[in-house]
C-alpha cells in the first residue's frame, strides 16, 4: 500500500516535471518561430541590412552581427535576441512610413513593461524628492518637487545633483530611450539613420500624487534650448485615474490625448505644447529626458 502510494506521488511529481518542461519547450519553440519570421521580414524590406545581421548562410540572425549593427545605427543591443530583431523590424518599418503628419508619436512598448515592472521596487527605494526652483518665469517657481534627478546640465537653482542610485536604476533604460529617439527623430526629419546623436540634458523621474501641487504638469513646452523630449511611462504601486497626456500639435494645431501604459514612450520635437493631466487616484510615475541634438 505504502509502496503504491509513494509510486503514485513519484508518477505525479514526474507528470508535474513533465509539464513544466513542455511548457517550457513551447516557449522556447514560440520564440523561435517570432525570431524567425523577424529575420524574414527584415529580409523582406531590405536585403542589404539582413546581409549585414545575418549569419554565413544568410538564413537567420547571427546574434554577433546583429548586435554590432545595432552598435552601429547607435542603439543599444539587449541580451534578448528576439527584442533587439523586434527593434530592428519596428525602426525599418518606420523608416518606410508615411510622412510624418505630426512632431510627436507615441511609440507603444518602446521598453520591456515586465523588465520596468521588475525594476519598479528600485525606483521607488531611489527615489527622493529633490526641490527644484523653475525660476520666476515659470508657474511652478520653486515649489516643484516631485521629481528626482538623474542628468541635470542646466543651471538650475539651487543646483541640483544628480541622485546616483535613480541613475544606477535607470541608466541603461534611459540609453535606450534616447536611441529609439535617435531613429524616430531620423526618419521624422528624413535623415539618414544613425546621422544624428542626442545626449541628454536632463533626465529625472516625476512621482504624481493626488495632492495639491503635486497631481498634474500644466500645460508647457520643455524649454527654448531643448532639441527633443522623451517621456517614458513607468509602472506604479498603486494604479491611477487621470493623467492623461495632452499633446497640442500639428497643421492646424489638434488637441491628441494620450493615455500612456507602462513601457510605452512619447518623443517630441522641440518646442511642442503638452500638459500632464491631473491624477484623482493612485500615482503616476514618469521617466522625463530633454535632450540636446549633438553637433
Ligand atoms: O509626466 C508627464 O507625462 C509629462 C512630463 C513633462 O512634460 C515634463 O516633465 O516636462
Ligand atoms: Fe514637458
Amino acid at each position: 500500500m505504502a509502496v503504491s502510494h509513494s509510486l503514485r506521488l513519484g508518477l505525479l511529481a514526474l507528470a508535474g516535471s513533465a509539464g513544466i518542461f513542455l511548457c517550457w519547450k513551447r516557449y522556447l519553440a514560440q520564440r523561435d518561430r517570432a525570431i524567425a519570421r523577424a529575420f524574414q521580414k527584415i529580409k523582406s524590406m531590405n536585403k542589404a541590412i539582413a546581409l549585414v545581421v545575418s549569419d554565413a548562410r544568410n538564413a537567420s540572425f547571427s546574434r554577433r552581427n546583429l548586435s554590432k549593427y545595432m552598435v552601429q545605427r547607435g542603439l543599444c543591443p539587449s541580451e534578448d535576441l528576439l527584442r533587439d530583431a523586434t527593434l530592428l523590424v519596428s525602426l525599418l518599418e518606420e523608416s518606410r512610413g508615411p510622412p510624418a503628419k505630426f512632431a510627436h508619436e507615441l511609440k507603444q512598448a518602446a521598453i520591456d513593461a515586465e523588465h520596468l515592472q521588475r525594476l519598479f521596487p528600485e525606483i521607488q527605494a531611489s527615489y527622493v524628492q529633490q526641490p527644484l526652483d523653475y525660476g520666476r518665469n515659470s508657474r511652478y517657481g520653486d515649489n516643484w518637487r516631485i521629481s528626482c534627478y538623474m542628468v541635470v546640465m542646466e543651471n538650475w537653482k539651487p543646483k541640483i545633483m544628480p541622485h546616483e542610485p535613480m541613475l544606477r536604476c535607470l541608466g541603461d533604460t534611459m540609453q535606450h530611450c534616447v536611441a529609439q529617439f535617435e531613429a524616430w527623430y531620423c526618419t521624422l526629419k528624413g535623415f539618414r539613420q544613425g546621422s544624428k546623436r542626442f545626449s541628454v540634458m536632463n533626465a529625472f523621474v516625476t512621482r504624481y500624487r493626488p495632492v495639491h501641487g503635486e497631481d498634474e504638469l500644466q500645460k508647457h513646452i520643455d524649454g527654448a534650448n531643448v532639441d527633443g523630449s522623451v517621456i517614458l511611462a513607468l509602472p506604479t504601486e498603486e494604479p491611477f485615474e487621470g493623467g492623461a497626456l495632452h499633446v497640442w500639435d500639428g497643421k492646424p494645431k489638434q488637441e491628441l490625448v494620450y493615455q500612456m501604459a507602462p513601457g510605452d514612450c512619447m518623443f517630441m520635437d522641440t518646442k511642442i505644447w503638452h500638459q500632464a493631466k491631473p491624477i484623482s487616484k493612485g500615482a503616476r510615475w514618469a521617466l522625463v529626458l530633454f535632450l540636446k541634438l549633438e553637433k
